[in-house]
């Protein structure tokens, strides 16, 4: 069968004619249609290719699904979430100015966050990436958009743990002892925090391990065993230990220092991340006499770049380690006028009897609850930078929102090139 594809929907999905869905074609462009596991078009299949489409750099794209996008040009992708985003905004009926997208100089190799899973292969252990939508693991350590200094020292992680008879962790028979191995590169410093993610205390020869692993690569300079006590979906879990150095690393922003331990949420795109601060930041004119409230606050990265302008700045973090890490960044920086408030935003903002000029927002996926939503329509802060990595429940929570804020702007951020994902920024007054 020929299909041809005539667009692509929520950045993904190729539509063909007769409504009929498959991954990886391009509008314009025909192929033979072969029905493989999630319909996808392989480039053997494609007839008449589009001038959008690249040359995939990666041998195990069409397996992996991590990346979306490897088969499109950037400026393409670029057109694409653009266009995105405008729609989105079009079926809302929210009429705003939508900026052109953030873009970035480097399209490979940025994420300074990197999970690697343990599997088994002819008795060895071997780290790879989970395949999309699957427990498969696929042993594979030269992921594209993995920072490449990262993907090095999981080559040698590899080559350590063979070295020392390790085991890799099998879910269904509940044995072995190496569940993942995850790594956070600062973008300052460019040292490397790397925590092996073990089933039970058990982790044999682990300073023999960490001191060889460092002996390759001093760039790595803390080592943490995170320890697993029963089945679980999360990488990191709360009970850990330092195997060597201090447990966390140092990242600077702006001239302000940061701690980041391993549990912590940092953005995992340093050089897309300035920028995004940047835009945000610029949105809040933030004036020497303001009151800013920083709701999903993580280390505080953002309250403590507005405390350099606001009266003050109060910052709310549910994540205990996050909550610990801005506590140290403010007395770090000599900062004395940001207050850190370890809560949920939702209790929090309830309770709240004072005024806020500017409110930055800048909650998970999910985006916010319709009670913290509802709570800030009674707070009535003057200005709202809100901050999602979810323009779908971004745009949700901006519908009760616009009820006494005009939607001024919306700024997306290219953070996470190479896939469908988008952060984007949408900036807010109160209707006078
Ligand atoms: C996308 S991160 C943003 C962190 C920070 N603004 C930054 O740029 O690094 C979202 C943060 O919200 C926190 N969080 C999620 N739900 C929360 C809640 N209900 N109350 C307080 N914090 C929450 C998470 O722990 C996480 O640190």
């Amino acid at each position: 069968m020929e299909i041809k594809c005539l667009k692509i929907n929520d950045l993904t999905e190729s539509v063909c004619e007769n409504q009929f869905k498959v991954r990886y074609l391009l509008p314009g462009e025909t192929a033979t249609f072969v029905n493989r596991k999630n319909r996808i078009i392989l480039p053997e299949d494609v007839i008449e290719a589009s001038i959008h489409r690249a040359k995939v750099i990666c041998p195990i794209f069409y397996e992996c699904g991590g990346c979306d996008f490897l088969h499109i040009k950037y400026d393409e992708q670029v057109r694409m979430k653009e266009s995105f985003i405008k729609t989105l905004y079009f079926k809302n009926n929210i009429k705003t100015q939508i900026n052109d997208l953030i873009k970035t100089e480097k399209p490979l190799h940025y994420r300074h966050k990197v999970v690697a899973t343990a599997t088994t292969v002819k008795s060895k252990v071997r780290l790879g990436l989970y395949q999309e939508q699957s427990k498969k693991v696929l042993p594979f350590l030269d992921c594209y958009i993995q920072d490449k200094q990262a993907n090095r020292v999981l080559k040698t992680v590899e080559a350590t743990f063979n070295q020392y008879k390790m085991s890799a962790y099998n879910i269904d028979k509940n044995v072995g002892i190496i569940k993942h191995v995850l790594i956070r590169k600062s973008y300052h410093t460019s040292k490397m925090l790397l925590v092996i993610v073990t089933n039970g205390n058990l982790l044999p020869n682990a300073k023999k391990m960490a001191q060889d692993i460092i002996k390759k690569h001093p760039e790595v300079s803390t080592v943490i065993q995170n320890i697993h006590h029963r089945k679980t979906n999360l990488v990191l879990v709360d009970d850990e230990k330092i195997i060597y150095g201090s447990g966390y690393i140092d990242d600077e922003i702006d001239g302000i220092k940061f701690r980041l331990s391993s549990k912590s949420f940092y953005q995992i795109n340093p050089v897309q991340m300035m920028k995004l601060y940047h835009k945000a930041l610029e949105y809040a004119e933030i004036k020497a006499d303001d009151i800013v409230m920083d709701t999903y606050s993580g280390i505080g990265t953002i309250s403590l770049l507005a405390a350099k302008k606001a009266q003050s700045v109060i910052a709310i973090e549910s994540n205990h380690s996050s909550h610990k890490d801005a506590l140290f960044n403010m007395k770090l920086n000599g900062i004395n006028n940001a207050y850190f408030h370890h809560d949920d935003v939702e209790h929090f903002i309830q309770s709240y009897e004072g005024h806020i000029d500017v409110l930055i927002m800048d909650p998970t996926r999910d985006g916010a609850t319709e009670i913290f939503i509802k709570a800030v329509l009674k707070v009535k802060p003057k200005k709202i930078v809100y901050i999602s990595c979810e323009p779908i429940t971004q745009i949700r929570d901006i519908h009760i929102l616009k009820e006494q804020y005009d939607v001024v702007e919306v700024q997306p951020v290219d953070m996470f090139i190479n896939t469908q994902h988008l952060e984007s920024i949408v900036y807010m007054k109160l209707k006078s």
